[in-house]
């Protein structure tokens, strides 16, 4: 796998469009069985982590697209120190260039919610799908989001055959308040309206993820209520476990239950699976990738590394 810096073409074509690569230094990896994280030194101080999975047929990148992240869910590292700055576009398009030449899917599904940062997110996007930058087939470009609407108003206008994920993680009001209290000004019914209004003008699904956490959003009448708001509609369900996240003290979900509300929704005629994220070996898995760094100048290797054992 190559770290090195970005093609000098790339830079230069990039750089006419006003996009810097450059500004990511790798400081810090650690490989796992399937995946490998990377830990960013930016700029100013902080860093971020991209991970790299290994597929059979092909490398995924997860990336980050911002520093921290504002919603604070209650079951994600990620934004327990809340949100310090916007990755720039140049910043999320090294992240996929320097885990190497194999990646072919890239998820936006690390630190941060990319709809949060939209006109850096579909930058990098851009950039990284045109002919004369990486050429990358936008069909193998993930975006996840928890579906901030008038984000989503604003995604269905653009013309990009991407993926959407959104992370529901609740079927009533109270309890998505309860699990992303960043998110409590987004009417619950509303994300899903919009979520299912851009698979309807992309012609594609929607994949609605739902981490499920005993006692709180698995309950039989929680599988039946996003039935009713799903069956029929352009929409897949995956159904995840939750990867443990340090100073989070919560249940995981038995097999059992998953497999019951797996059962519930499919009878519904909702495509459901459950879906193991990779990396959890090296704590890089979904919701595991803590902001690190602080402002200031560059940390070295020696200072992060500090920090991450005081953490
Ligand atoms: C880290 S988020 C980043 C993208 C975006 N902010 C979002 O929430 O969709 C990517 C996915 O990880 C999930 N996630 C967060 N913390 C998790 C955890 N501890 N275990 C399993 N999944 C988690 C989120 O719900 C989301 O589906
Ligand atoms: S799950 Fe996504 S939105 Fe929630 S805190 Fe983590 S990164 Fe932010």
């Amino acid at each position: 796998m190559s770290h090195a810096d970005p093609p000098r073409r790339l830079q230069r074509w990039a750089a006419a469009r006003g996009v810097r690569l450059r500004g990511l230094r790798p400081i810090a990896r650690e490989r796992g069985s399937r995946s490998e994280k990377v830990l960013f030194g930016l700029d100013d101080g902080y860093a971020v982590e991209a991970v790299l999975i290994r597929r059979v047929d092909g490398h995924t990148a997860c990336v980050s697209s911002q520093v921290g992240c504002a919603f604070a869910c209650r079951f994600c590292a990620s934004g327990r120190a809340g949100m310090k700055r916007n990755l720039a576009a140049g910043e999320i398009v090294e992240q996929v260039v320097r885990l190497g030449p194999r990646v072919n899917r890239i998820v936006f599904m690390g630190m941060g919610e990319p709809l949060n940062n939209y006109d850096a997110v579909l930058a990098a996007i851009r950039i990284l799908r045109d002919r004369r930058g990486l050429d990358f087939p936008t069909t193998g470009i993930t975006v996840s989001t928890i579906g901030i609407p008038k984000a989503l108003a604003r995604l269905r206008e653009e013309h990009l055959a991407i993926n959407l994920t959104v992370s529901l993680h609740a079927t009533t009001q109270a309890v998505r308040d309860h699990l992303i209290p960043g998110a409590r000004r987004h009417d619950l019914g509303e994300v899903v309206d919009r979520a299912l209004s851009w698979a309807m003008r992309h012609n594609r699904v929607v994949t609605f993820v739902y981490l499920l956490l005993p006692g709180l959003n698995d309950s039989p009448a929680d599988a039946d209520r996003l039935a009713r708001m799903l069956a029929g509609r352009p929409a897949r369900v995956n159904l995840m476990r939750w990867n443990p996240v340090a100073g989070i003290a919560l249940p995981r979900t038995p097999d059992g239950s998953l497999a019951l509300f797996r059962g519930r929704l499919s009878r519904a005629g909702v495509p459901a699976v459950v879906r193991d994220t990779q990396g959890r070996d090296i704590e890089a898995a979904c919701g595991q990738l803590w902001l690190r760094g602080g402002p200031g100048p560059r940390h070295d290797q020696a200072a992060l590394r500090d920090a991450e054992t005081r953490r």
